[in-house]
């Protein structure tokens, strides 16, 4: 049996993240610590309702309702309906197991997450190319402004990225097919890892037509939020590259399994938790992500240096 204290926080990101889903300007999450007297682990509640997670709210009802006491049943048995609880839950019960659970150091680079808009080129211009390592990643969102202006952007961006960079674009599902199409156009030949979720998840013939194409791999976001929607790509035979977002996805005991089942491409994803729910991703990453691929946690400029 283990008690249960719940700790909620709410700060503003340092830089507001402007995406096809609108702008975000706050985190607001639920921090958890179990106890069984001797040990403590902690996870953390960070949930992201556009990406189907249950709502803060939901979550914080959900774990006042075991009255600050709970054992293994009750965390194995959370219900699908609450994937962030499930993984904050789960989470904090391996750190207790792994008490005193010292810093886990990441197994690859970041990929930084360049601001929105034209204001990545001036980031980029300002900021002395040894700032961002050897061999940096950045990732760029788009199908915020027109496709015309982007691309234009797109085409400096190129001329302004660091010597051996490479480059994620991010769409958050935003393009029609033929913007999708006009973008794997701009990005053949060039640095580009992967077009994240061009198309929404319901267009999944469209996501499988574009990354059977070859031009540059769809990485699947959005569409695989949730273990029930991974597992069903996994079974289609997906054959591109998956973003995890750990934090929101749902049970990292059922994610092994499927990890384990399917060896999918994956790439672990921030969801702009705090420093407890990336210890737990980056867990979750050093065991599951095969590929030395940029894990996706370079949004700490967003967030703000005091939170990380
Ligand atoms: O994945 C990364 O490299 C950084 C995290 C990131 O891009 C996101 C985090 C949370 C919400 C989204 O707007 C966005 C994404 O779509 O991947
Ligand atoms: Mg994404």
């Amino acid at each position: 049996m283990y008690s249960l204290t719940l700790q909620p926080y709410d700060y503003p990101f340092r830089r507001p993240l402007r995406t096809h889903h609108g702008l975000w300007k706050r985190r607001q999450g639920l921090l958890i610590k179990l106890s069984d007297g001797q040990r403590e682990g902690w996870g953390e509640i960070a949930p992201l309702p556009d990406f189907g997670s249950e709502s803060l709210e939901a979550a914080h009802e959900f774990c006042q309702g075991f009255q600050g006491h709970l054992d293994d049943g009750d965390i194995f048995s959370i219900g699908d309906r609450y994937p962030a609880c499930q993984f904050a839950l789960e989470s904090a019960r391996e750190a207790l197991l792994r008490y005193p659970n010292p810093p886990l150091q990441p197994n690859f680079p970041y990929c930084q997450l360049l601001p929105t808009g034209e204001a990545a080129l001036k980031r980029l211009q300002t900021t002395p190319n040894d700032h961002w390592g050897p061999s940096p990643c950045f990732k760029w969102k788009i199908a915020v402004e027109g496709m015309q202006q982007e691309q234009d952007w797109f085409q400096q961006l190129l001329q302004d990225l660091p010597p051996h960079s490479r480059l994620r674009l991010d769409a958050n599902g935003g393009l029609s097919q033929e913007e999708a199409q006009a973008w794997l156009g701009a990005c053949e030949g060039q640095p580009v890892d992967y077009l994240e979720q061009p198309r929404p998840p319901e267009a999944w013939q469209d996501l499988e037509t574009l990354h059977h194409q070859g031009v540059v791999p769809i990485a699947l976001d959005e569409s695989v939020a949730n273990l029930r929607d991974l597992e069903t790509w996994l079974q289609r035979g997906w054959s591109g590259i998956i973003v995890i977002k750990a934090a929101i996805i749902g049970s990292p005991r059922r994610l092994r399994q499927l990890c384990q089942q399917f060896q999918p491409d994956v790439v672990f994803s921030s969801v702009f938790e705090t420093r407890i729910g990336r210890q737990a991703a980056l867990h979750l990453a050093q065991e599951l992500q095969r590929k030395p691929r940029a894990l996706g946690f370079g949004v700490l400029e967003a967030i703000g240096e005091e939170r990380q």
